[in-house]
């Protein structure tokens, strides 16, 4: 089924007969319009209108099949008022501030109703072109953590650690994911340490993490490393993450859910002693967005199935001392999982 085929679907058994799409990796996902935080969708049962501006009329043409009008507010919503007349329409409660509800509420005579997660519901599953572009993401993440990797040593700060990174992703033509994380001895026991002016010392842990976006869409990965000797209550926690980590990745199956992953990543730490040191979920999709679905958290019944792409990056984080995480991006697979990230982790 395509994308709107399956939002269709969706819709019907939300009980709407038009959906007002506006989260704009959800306009980019049932378009193809790239500039989605410059369009709107809306999905009827019998059409499909991508709504953008005169800056985007080429490139709308370029990429998008759907029906297209080239207008602005408020001449967008008068052009969709005649479409939805009568409907209950569905708008993304998620994405749709009140301002532009309130708007839509002022030009159409139709009842309506907040929906969650209905595109997002139908991007869980990524298409094989999308789990290319993801493999080709973290594959040029790899080749670039591979090349980086030498400059991480004492005398050296995180930020020219996270620039050789930036760069490195730039050159190769891809985008920056989202800020680099490169957190080094106490720092590293904040989970997003974003990269600071801090020189990295001997005997630090560094945790770095960090992805590129690809045609759209993003790889994630983290590795913790070590420059010089590491205290060996550092190394002991190391393996502790590494442990619920690799145990964690081999558990990744289709019927899995994100909370029986999660359940047992936390578990291993807390045999550690590391339960209240992890302080966030195992883990998420990845997509068009950094963070969606499925979730990988405590109590989580998002199910895995195949297609579904998903980190696993248990941490344990101890204020004042330092931090581990360990993430690697995993394919679902019809029989188990493909770990896509290959950058090699460190024995301690
Ligand atoms: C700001 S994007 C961070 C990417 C990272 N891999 C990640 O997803 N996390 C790091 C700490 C936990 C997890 C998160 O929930 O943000």
């Amino acid at each position: 089924m395509t994308v709107l085929e399956q939002l269709r679907a969706a819709m019907g058994q939300a009980g709407v007969g038009a959906l007002w799409v506006s989260g704009p990796a959800n306009v980019r996902a049932v378009s193809g319009f790239t500039s989605g935080g410059d369009g709107k969708v809306l999905v009827l049962e019998g059409d499909a209108i991508l709504y953008t501006d005169a800056r985007y009329t080429v490139q709308a043409r370029e990429e998008s099949a759907l029906t297209q009008v080239i207008a602005r507010p408020p001449e967008t919503y008068q052009d969709a008022a005649e479409r939805v007349r009568g409907l209950r329409v569905g708008f993304e409660a998620e994405h749709l501030t009140v301002a532009r509800l309130e708007d839509l509420r002022a030009h159409w005579d139709a009842e309506l109703v907040p929906t969650r997660g209905l595109v997002e519901r139908v991007r869980l599953v990524k298409s094989p072109g999308e789990v290319q572009a993801i493999r080709g993401a973290q594959a040029l993440a790899d080749r670039v953590f591979a090349e980086v990797r030498p400059m991480i040593r004492a005398g050296v700060r995180e930020l020219d650690v996270a620039l050789a990174l930036e760069l490195g992703l730039r050159r190769a033509g891809a985008e920056v994911g989202f800020d680099v994380i490169v957190a080094s001895g106490p720092r590293g026991a904040m989970p997003h340490g974003v990269a600071s002016e801090k020189v990295i010392e001997d005997g630090d842990l560094v945790t770095i993490d960090f992805g590129a976006r690809l045609r759209g869409y993003h790889s994630d990965m983290t590795r913790t490393v070590a420059v010089g000797t590491p205290s060996e209550e550092l190394r002991r926690v190391y393996n502790a993450v590494l442990e619920a980590e690799e145990a964690a990745v081999a558990a990744v199956r289709p019927g899995v859910t994100g909370g029986d992953l999660d359940a047992l990543a936390r578990g291993i730490l807390e045999r550690h002693g590391l339960g209240e040191a992890f302080a966030h979920s195992l883990g998420h999709g990845v997509g068009l967005n950094i963070h969606e679905g499925p979730s990988l958290r405590k109590g989580s019944e998002d199910v895995l199935e195949p297609g579904v792409v998903v980190t696993v990056e248990p941490g344990a984080y101890l204020p004042g001392v330092g931090g581990v995480r360990i993430e690697d991006l995993v394919l679902v697979t019809e029989t188990g999982y493909e770990v896509l990230s290959r950058t090699p982790k460190e024995r301690l």
